[in-house]
């Protein structure tokens, strides 16, 4: 349950908040002065502050610096009057969180909380790296010890006190921000801020405003200037994610952003120059899309450092690792005694192709640990798409990227008496399919990769029964 403190001496606003965010199941504290308000954020640690700009003896500003004392990465939000945007604009510039104006709109104050809750779990919540498999009492472990996570721990370590750009890529729910805040929270910026913005979550209208900020009167609705996120950042860490979705308009001025380190607000002419750094994630497949899409020159500014998270599907005994995480935690967190899956289930788990990662396998098995009631958890309880067998990530991508290790132990449960042509076969097929997918369905180009003939190349497709069809539309599907 978010804490969330209120420091105003009017105490219908305090009535209201607390009747605002009733809905988030938040606590709310109150204080009526900012001695009050500075004792209880000693004692009570909230998550996130609203604080009245014009208190009575202390002005908010005074009481922002002393809070950032206590707490330089502690939400704050501050409660304006349109008399007083001057001053709010001067606490953003100093680093507090955001502001709303009185009188208080109820769901604009919501939204806002909720943002803040979020920004300082990501702050504050550590990242752990796997370490002789030890669990940690807080925070979020990162799990899992196949070689190409193995891959992501030592991009993680390499790069994170060097303070460059990062591109994250991976498929959805891989984990790409819990890797943006282990970057973060590595990094020699660790004590400054971070702010993460979804570009695929913010209408592309809105978005420009909301990194670079505005200029009063820069279109009909800037009533007042705004500060954007990259100025507000200053001398911390941004989180783009989905950077992929950007407007060419925009990534150009990102562009100029990491090559210049300057920007203007929209509507405004005066330079404004931030030193930002910029971890970037994306889902899409940014070196195959068309120009009026993806900036080619965005792409290699960022492509400097990149770490690449697979698809669980290619992690192979990840998955078990994962299964007991989240066993334990959801054990834990819902007060289960779940031992194990039953063997039916577990063969289940691992012949879907968890086309949502990590965060569709959290969600499944908390699900269907709160449906079971004794110490194994049975097929029963999962949904259809995992009992059916069904794949549902398009046919080709799990054979193509499955793992080998997988495919032995089926067989072997299976009795095979085939098994060295069977693996054979199933190598050939998943690199021919892959090498595929990269030049997109270009055999010539794929001969030569491979380093065999174009005839023997076109013998093996056939044989092995790859449609080229199917693998460049089932590879453009994943960039969608
Ligand atoms: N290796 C891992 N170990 C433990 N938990 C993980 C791991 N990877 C991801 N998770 C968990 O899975 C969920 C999804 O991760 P995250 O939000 O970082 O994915 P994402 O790639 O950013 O997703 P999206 O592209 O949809 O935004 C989170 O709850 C995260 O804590």
């Amino acid at each position: 349950m978010p804490l969330i403190l209120v420091i105003d001496d009017d105490r219908s606003v305090q009535h209201l908040v607390t009747q605002a965010l009733k809905p988030l199941k938040a606590e709310v504290l109150t204080a009526q002065s900012a001695d009050d308000g500075l004792a209880q954020i000693r004692e009570r640690s909230p998550e996130v502050v609203l604080l009245d700009i014009l208190l009575p003896e202390t002005s908010g500003l005074e009481l922002y610096r002393r809070v950032y004392d206590l707490d330089p990465k502690l939400p704050i939000i501050f409660i304006t009057s349109v008399s007083s945007g001057e001053t709010a604009i001067e606490a953003i510039k100093l680093g507090a969180y955001d502001y709303i104006h009185k009188p208080l709109d109820v769901e604009q104050l919501r939204d806002k909380v909720q943002q803040a809750v979020e920004i300082r779990r990501l702050m504050h919540e550590p990242v752990v790296l796997p370490d002789a498999g030890t669990e940690p009492h807080e925070g979020d472990l990162l799990v899992g010890n196949s070689p190409e996570m193995m891959e992501v721990y030592k991009g993680i370590g390499r790069v994170a006190p060097q303070d460059v750009t990062v591109l994250i890529r991976g498929e959805s729910g891989t984990g790409k921000e819990l890797v943006a805040r282990a970057i973060y929270q590595h990094s020699r910026r660790a004590n400054g801020p971070f702010l993460a913005i979804n570009c695929a979550a913010i209408p592309e209208g809105l978005l420009e405003s909301e990194l670079f900020g505005h200029e009063k009167g820069a279109f009909s609705g800037a009533v007042t200037t705004r500060i954007g996120k990259f100025e507000q950042c200053d001398g911390g860490t941004i989180f783009l994610d989905e950077i992929g979705d950007m407007s060419p308009m925009l990534q150009s001025k990102v562009l100029r952003l990491l090559q210049e380190r300057q920007f203007e607000r929209v509507g405004g002419n005066k330079t404004i120059r931030v030193n930002v750094r910029i971890i970037a994630a994306t889902h899409r497949d940014l070196e195959n899309m068309p120009e009026e899409k993806f900036r080619s020159d965005l792409y290699y500014r960022l492509n400097g450092f990149v770490i690449t998270l697979p698809p669980v599907r290619d992690r192979g005994d990840d998955l078990l690792i994962l299964i007991d995480h989240f066993l334990k935690r959801f054990n834990r967190e819902l007060a289960k005694q779940v031992q194990g899956l039953s063997p039916e289930a577990l063969n289940l788990m691992m012949r879907y192709g968890w086309p949502g990662n990590v965060r569709e396998l959290q969600s499944i098995l908390r699900q269907a640990m709160l449906q079971s009631t004794g110490p194994v958890l049975i097929a029963d309880f999962l949904p259809g798409d995992v009992r059916s067998g069904r794949r549902r990530n398009g046919g080709a991508a799990p054979e193509a990227g499955a793992d080998l290790n997988r495919f032995i132990r089926e067989r072997l449960e299976a009795d095979s008496k085939d098994l060295y042509a069977e693996s054979i076969e199933f190598l050939e097929s998943a690199l021919i399919r892959r090498v595929l997918t990269a030049t997109g369905g270009n055999q010539s180009r794929a001969s030569e990769i491979l380093g065999i003939a174009r005839g023997s190349l076109r013998n093996k497709i056939r044989s092995l029964g790859i449609s080229i069809d199917r693998v460049v539309s089932d590879s453009e599907d994943e960039a969608d």
